[in-house]
């Protein structure tokens, strides 16, 4: 019958999984683990918002001035910079993917997983023609955004060149981790020692770190070159260490905007550069090149664990060699 409503199968919602909305009406989900950790991501960019831990602590840096306002990115959380990272081509900053409206992926390709968890969305990007005008390629981004049992947040994306007349393409990719930290002075990383880096800072020369655990007294803006599957990010004021697991990144950024860069951006409080700290898993060095039908998978999984030398609970070290 004309003029009747078309009905739109709003997702259903579950004791793990909520879509409701967010900051200015933006369609947002809650996953929910059963022993009370939690996150959040936002259909816009797919942009992980949140994740508490089961004592409901916040455990990643949002902008207190963050704008949920297309086509500004959402400042903090997980931005997904897809298909470039950084300037590193001919698109906007960090690519488009964090700027464009993702949808629910009700019908994924099988997903080869060991975990149990139940608290998951899988959300799915395509090219739209703007895009394709700036970027002529044909893919499907799914992204899997999950809980596991222990409040440990994965995201796991599989980029796959859906193109028919035979092209192949490359892409740099990161996820743009924000760490909520007490104050980067009580920040060290460990797992990055010795290795060479491209410094932001400095044209983008290639230099080698130092033999001990990066801490933080200045402005860093650094490419990380062939780093390990695990990093530690240790904050001693919080006894908490978080752990990056990554499959697929073989790079890793670290950055922090210190207090000059941090008043010159509108949507980052000038005083908040002392509480964030990014790691991202990135895949940089080596663009990522998929010929027509094959996928790349990117898998980025973070844990927040108790850590305090006096106690000698946590050796970062043995976190990093550990399983
Ligand atoms: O302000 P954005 O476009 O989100 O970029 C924020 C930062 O992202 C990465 O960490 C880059 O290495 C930095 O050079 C950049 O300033």
């Amino acid at each position: 019958m004309s003029g009747e409503k078309e009905k739109t199968s709003a997702p259903s919602s579950s004791p793990y999984v909520e879509f409701c909305k967010g900051v200015n009406g933006h369609d947002k989900v809650l996953l929910r683990e059963s022993r009370g950790s939690s996150a959040e991501v936002y259909l816009y960019g797919a942009h992980v918002t949140s994740w508490k831990n089961d004592h409901g602590e916040e455990l990643l840096f949002l902008s207190s001035k963050a704008v949920f306002k297309p086509p500004k990115a959402i400042r903090g959380g997980i931005p997904i910079c897809f298909p470039q990272f950084g300037g590193l081509g001919t698109l906007d900053q960090h690519g488009f993917a964090r700027n464009r409206l993702w949808t629910i992926d009700d019908d994924p390709p099988p997903f080869p997983t060991n975990t149990l968890s139940k608290a998951f969305v899988d959300l799915i990007l395509k090219p739209s023609e703007e895009d394709s005008k700036n970027w002529p390629h044909c893919f499907e981004y799914r992204l899997r955004i999950a809980l596991g049992p222990g409040g440990d947040l994965m995201l796991t994306s599989r980029i796959r060149n859906t193109n028919t007349e035979g092209k192949p393409f490359s892409f740099t990719f990161a996820y743009h981790t924000y760490f909520s930290v007490s104050d980067t002075s009580e920040v060290r990383v460990e797992g990055l020692e010795t290795l060479d880096y491209l410094d932001n800072l400095q044209n983008k020369e290639r230099f080698t770190e130092q033999g001990d655990a990066l801490t933080f007294e200045s402005e860093v803006d650094k490419i990380y070159l062939s780093t390990p599957t695990k990093i530690a990010i240790i904050d001693h004021e919080k006894k908490r260490t978080f752990v990056v697991r990554k499959d697929g990144l073989p790079d890793a950024v670290v950055w922090n905007p210190w207090d000059k860069k941090a008043k010159a951006m509108a949507d980052f409080g000038d005083d908040e550069y002392k509480h964030m700290l990014c790691v991202e898993a990135a895949a940089i060095e080596k663009p990522i090149t998929l010929k027509p039908g094959e996928e790349w998978k990117g898998r980025l999984e973070l844990s927040a664990v108790p850590s305090s030398y006096c106690s000698g609970q946590l050796d970062p070290q043995r976190v990093l060699l550990g399983s």
